[in-house]
């Protein structure tokens, strides 16, 4: 499988050293010979006597992301996916760097996708969309029950490139992947159970109702969940017998193409699943070509009120996952010891960047400091560092931009009156490697009030704000008082007040004793301005088809003219 190119690499093998993405490799790396195949990963050793590793990543070498440690990969094969195979990029100008968060170095180049590379992936999308909808829904379940089977097969591998690229940590990325299969998983189990309805009519007339594909549908993630989002999106497409162009975040672009390639290997016609790389101009392209029938968008709400106003011109059909500010009540009635864990779950998950992160955790007064306490001695003990260690609970940030925000909204949160209890601050690693890496320590934020930045933006980094309230309809009202309602909490033993309060929050999920599970069973979306549409759950397949009434006349017709 390896070939021996027999170049002596130009360019020093250190941090921030450039291989640039479907371009040969040719450049300088100190004394290191490489081997590599016409395509795939490069593998960069520590020692120079290993040099160069080059791994092709179909099934065979994806094996190989086994033996790459932090700071050794680099990825050179093209990313985009269209027509059932690995395209390189058209234009190989104003590339853009794609970093390993937890080094700083860069992973890989991105070019983005222009017009006729868009235009390519939204017919081969179409043709595939033509065959793939006229199967019968079992037969779409056989394949994609396949490509649940291959993500389950290679979920090491993948979750270890995920982390490389996303720089979360290792032990959360594996989940992340076992709920990416089990999407696919679920979504097949419907895809044989798409299904009408039958109404009679007087004069024994009748209507039936089918539900039919909407055709190419184009999904946009962010880079927090880069994997499970594009199956999130996929598996309900593909399951209601559509079509798919994903666009990844520019930041973490490499494992949606791994999808790609497993769908393919499942059976899936060529052009049914395709991925194409860039950020805000390429997602534009998307949004506003004339064949694409629906756009799923995760990212935030700027972005996502572009992305609906873009799809109205088409009028496309819209779903949105944008972002949250949740809040997480503390009953002093709760068990205390799940009420912890649960604010941590709530907010430290991917360096608290996650959507739907309970990140206003409001505690009954008589039991704050004792929370406070115990929550604080816990974030503490968080370990922090190498993403790839199994030991590790925090990972890198995504980007040294998103560190340095989060950091200012902490700096703006001691000027505003807010104690910061512990954490907040760049954490510095002993290990060399690390040293350019975007490492934030978590932090806990006391004395808050609910008119302080950091309690009303949402800041998507490890930071959660402590505020104390007295009565449950005081902290329902206070917890409402958001343009966001993505998510929220519970805590209390009082069975009554648990119903009654997830009655009264104005958000699309509410957690009752827990936080941030998300079993695939349940829709998972937002009230207000963290959007519309859900993922997950059956409901989805009504996103992702249209209904059709078909009116049988079984006598004569009874014309006025
Ligand atoms: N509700 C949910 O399920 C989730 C929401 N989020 C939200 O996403 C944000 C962070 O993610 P980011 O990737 O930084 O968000 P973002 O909004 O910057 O980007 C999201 C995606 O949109 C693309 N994009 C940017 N401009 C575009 C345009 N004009 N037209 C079409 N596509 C465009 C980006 O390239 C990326 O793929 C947070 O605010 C967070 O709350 C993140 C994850 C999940
Ligand atoms: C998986 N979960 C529930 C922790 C987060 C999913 C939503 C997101 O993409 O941020």
């Amino acid at each position: 499988m390896f070939l021996s190119c027999g170049k002596v690499f130009l360019r020093t093998c250190v941090a921030g050293s450039r291989h640039v993405t479907g371009r040969p490799l040719a450049g300088v790396c100190a004394s290191h010979v490489c081997t590599h195949s016409s395509d795939g990963l490069t593998l960069r050793g520590s020692s120079a006597a290993r040099g160069f590793l080059r791994l092709k990543m179909a099934q065979s070498s994806l094996d190989s992301v086994r033996g790459a440690s932090t700071g050794t990969l680099v990825v050179t094969e093209p990313l985009n996916f269209w027509a059932g195979k690995r395209v390189k990029p058209r234009q190989q100008t104003n590339p853009e760097p794609v970093f390993e968060p937890a080094t700083g170095r860069v992973l890989c180049q991105l070019y983005p996708c222009g017009a006729e590379e868009v235009d390519e992936a939204i017919k081969s999308a179409h043709s595939a969309y033509l065959q793939w909808s006229k199967l019968a829904g079992t037969e779409r379940a056989r394949v994609m029950l396949e490509a649940a089977r291959i993500i389950r097969e290679r979920r090491d591998n993948i979750a270890k490139l995920e982390v490389i690229n996303n720089g979360k940590s290792i032990s959360e990325a594996l989940v992340d992947i076992d709920i990416a299969w089990q999407s696919v998983e679920y979504y097949a189990g419907l895809a044989g159970a798409l299904a009408g309805q039958h109404v009679q009519l007087p004069g024994g007339a009748f209507a039936y109702t089918r539900r039919e594909p909407l055709g190419v549908c184009v999904g946009i993630g962010a880079f927090n969940y880069p994997f499970q989002i594009a199956t999130w999106k996929s598996a309900p497409a593909l399951a209601c017998g559509n079509a798919m162009v994903f666009k990844p975040s520019p930041m973490t672009p490499v494992t949606a193409v791994l999808l790609a390639e497993i769908y393919k290997e499942a059976g899936v016609p060529d052009g049914l699943f395709n991925v194409v790389q860039g950020g805000a101009e390429t997602g534009s392209l998307l949004c506003q070509h004339p064949m694409v029938a629906k756009v799923t968008f995760t990212g935030s709400v700027p972005t996502g009120k572009k992305v609906m106003e873009m799809s109205s011109k088409g009028v496309k059909h819209v779903t949105l996952e944008l972002g949250g500010k949740s809040p997480l009540i503390i009953f002093k009635d709760g068990d205390f010891e799940n009420a912890v864990k649960g604010a941590l779950m709530a907010n430290f998950l991917t360096q608290g960047q996650v959507c739907c992160n309970g990140t206003r955790v409001f505690v009954q007064r008589d039991i704050m400091p004792k929370f406070l306490e115990e929550v604080v001695k816990r974030t503490k003990a968080i370990p922090v560092g190498d993403p790839l260690l199994e030991s590790t609970r925090m990972g890198a940030m995504i980007s040294k931009p998103q560190m340095e925000k989060a950091l200012r909204y902490v700096a703006q949160a001691k000027k505003e009156g807010a104690r910061v209890l512990c954490g907040g601050e760049p954490y510095v690693s002993s290990d060399p490697k690390l040293k350019d890496g975007y490492f934030m320590s978590p932090c806990v934020l006391d004395n808050c009030t609910d008119n302080m930045t950091c309690v009303k933006e949402e800041i998507f980094g490890p930071v959660m704000s402590v505020l104390p309230f007295d009565t449950e309809e005081e902290v329902i009202a206070r917890a409402n008082n958001t343009t966001y309602g993505l998510a929220s909490g519970v805590f209390t033993r009082d069975i009554s007040r648990a119903h009654r309060v997830a009655a009264n929050l104005e958000a699309g999920t509410c957690f009752i004793n827990n936080y941030n599970i998300s079993p695939v069973e349940v829709p998972f979306g937002g009230y207000k301005m963290s959007g519309f549409g859900r993922e997950n759950g059956q409901v989805t397949m009504e996103y992702f088809s249209q209904l059709k009434t078909v009116i049988v006349e079984m006598g004569d017709v009874e014309s006025v003219f």
